[in-house]
């Protein structure tokens, strides 16, 4: 059984589960220990005990740890991209590039360690200092998703301690691998005991005892928004830190006057690529009438040529879907597409391969409404609509109309049209002539509406969520 990692010990727990992988279901990566309440109990004493003397360490022995932990990963990368792949899904290179994403993430939070910031400013009264400073929360609580096994908790993990918390991770529980991975390689970076901890197990028991118990003052969140909505009321009604990044409905506009070549690639990476299973994929494809029919001939081109398989296989664009419940849902959303009357134009079944696993033929829509449930609903699967307009202002009015606010992009050659989008579209990321998903790890992540609550992650910004401000007035 790969044990849970607690007070700087590695530990047993009373279960296990099997991580089993998607490309090929006869293939078991591990058991993976599931925590019960007690032993997540014990994490979460280990946890507080250690926050008073880690929010006071030296920030250098903090930069030096991120970045030793950063350094390995990079090392690693083939290795540990091969593990998240077999275990998730996505393709090797897709894995390999997740693992580096999540080294330099640990990098760039070394040197954020070094640039904690205050303020020093006059009072409006006579004789008085004061002081803006920024103090670590205390410790963090971090519930992670499956699509990204460890670009997710690095972007949560590296900021919670560069800025002096303590952290406890629970990883969703089809992806143990590749937080356990990385937790070793925490383990050898020399925080104290506490410092760090892993308690792999269920949602509804390490989760829960995360939102429900007072000694975890921040709670960090990633997943669907059905939980998030559960999360958010927990954590809120204890007045806990909350940080909430869920689903999106992400439009991609086409506009007449795009570049075909580049709007094609921009809607294949961002709708199919990573089997679609990304929060920021471009879930609704909004195209202008005069551009339609080429992009639409384009598009089905495209994934004609794209090979569907075992993720760890060479020359593999599409990997599996994660499991056989998010298949059901994408075949039960292909069926709804269809009684709701969209043109099935591409794809739509489910593709046998040498070995068993969960592959879906990527599935193109065409002709399809804003107001459909496959237009306003997140599949989470390699499954894209496309849905005509009139005009750019037609396509922004059906671009914004959605519950979600996460993502959203434009292809044109227009200035004009992208400096409006930039300026109109209501998303928390905004694209232009790139794909609504891969964004860049040292700049701000997340959405408005039902996408996200809470402040945003990553970046400089991610100091805002791990950290408090202290204002100090002290008379001279
Ligand atoms: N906006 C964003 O940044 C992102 C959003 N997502 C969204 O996440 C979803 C897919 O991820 P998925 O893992 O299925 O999402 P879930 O919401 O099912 O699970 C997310 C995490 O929450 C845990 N959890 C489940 N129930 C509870 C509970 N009652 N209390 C506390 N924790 C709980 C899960 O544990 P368990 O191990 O038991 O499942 C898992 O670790 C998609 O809808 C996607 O859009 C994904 C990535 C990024
Ligand atoms: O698009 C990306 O690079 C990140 C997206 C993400 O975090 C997600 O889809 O869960």
């Amino acid at each position: 059984m790969k044990q849970n990692y607690i007070n700087g010990a590695w530990v047993d727990a009373a279960s296990s589960s099997a991580n089993i992988n998607p490309s090929n279901t006869n293939d078991i990566i591990g058991h993976y220990a599931q925590a019960d309440a007690q032993q997540t109990e014990l994490a979460i004493a280990a946890a507080a005990a250690a926050a008073p003397g880690w929010a006071l360490s030296n920030i250098q022995m903090r930069a030096d740890a991120l970045d030793k932990i950063g350094s390995e990963i990079l090392a690693r990368k083939e290795e540990l991209g091969t593990l998240l792949s077999r275990e998730e899904g996505k393709t090797r290179p897709e894995g390999i590039g997740e693992v580096a994403r999540a080294g330099a993430i640990f990098k760039f939070f070394a040197q954020e360690c070094l640039r904690l910031r205050g303020d020093k400013l006059p009072s409006v009264r006579p004789n008085v200092d004061v002081e803006v400073t920024r103090e670590p929360v205390g410790v963090v609580g971090i519930i992670a998703p499956w699509n990204f096994p460890i670009a997710i908790p690095s972007w949560k993990i590296a900021p919670a301690l560069a800025y002096g918390n303590c952290v406890l991770i629970k990883p969703a529980e089809l992806v143990p691998a590749s937080v356990w991975a990385l937790t070793e390689i925490i383990s050898r970076a020399g925080l104290p005991p506490g410092v760090f901890n892993l308690v792999m197990g269920r949602g509804s028991v390490v989760g829960q005892a995360f939102l429900h118990d007072r000694r975890v003052n921040a709670i960090s969140f990633t997943g669907s928004a059905a939980t998030g909505a559960k999360v958010a009321l927990a954590a809120i009604g204890r007045m806990a830190k909350v940080q909430i990044e869920m689903g999106g409905k992400n439009p991609l506009i086409v506009l007449n006057d795009a570049d075909l070549a580049t709007a094609v690639n921009c809607a294949v990476q961002g709708s199919f690529f990573s089997t679609g299973q990304r929060c920021t994929a471009s879930s609704r494809l909004i195209v202008e009438k005069g551009i339609y029919p080429a992009f639409v001939a384009a598009v089905k081109e495209k994934l004609a040529a794209l090979t569907v398989g075992d993720a760890l296989g060479a020359g593999i664009d599409i990997g599996p879907v994660v499991d056989q419940s998010q298949l059901d849902q994408d075949m039960a959303y292909i069926g709804i597409g269809r009684e709701e009357g969209a043109t099935l134009a591409f794809g739509g079944e489910r593709i046998e391969c040498a070995t068993p696993g969960f592959f879906l033929r990527p599935t193109l829509f065409t002709d399809c409404s804003n107001d459909m449930r496959i237009s306003r609903e997140e599949i989470f699967g390699p499954v894209g609509m496309v849905i005509p307009a009139d005009s750019y202002e037609h396509a922004l009015a059906l671009a914004n109309d959605t519950e979600f606010g996460l993502a959203s992009g434009i292809v044109t050659t227009s200035l004009k049209y992208a400096t409006h989008f930039k300026r109109h579209a209501e998303a928390g990321m905004v694209m232009v002539n790139v794909p609504t998903a891969g964004v860049d790890y040292h700049v701000p992540f997340g959405g408005r509406k039902g996408s996200s609550y809470g402040s945003r992650e990553q970046g400089t910004y991610a100091a805002e969520f791990f950290t408090t401000v202290k204002t100090a007035y002290c008379g001279v």
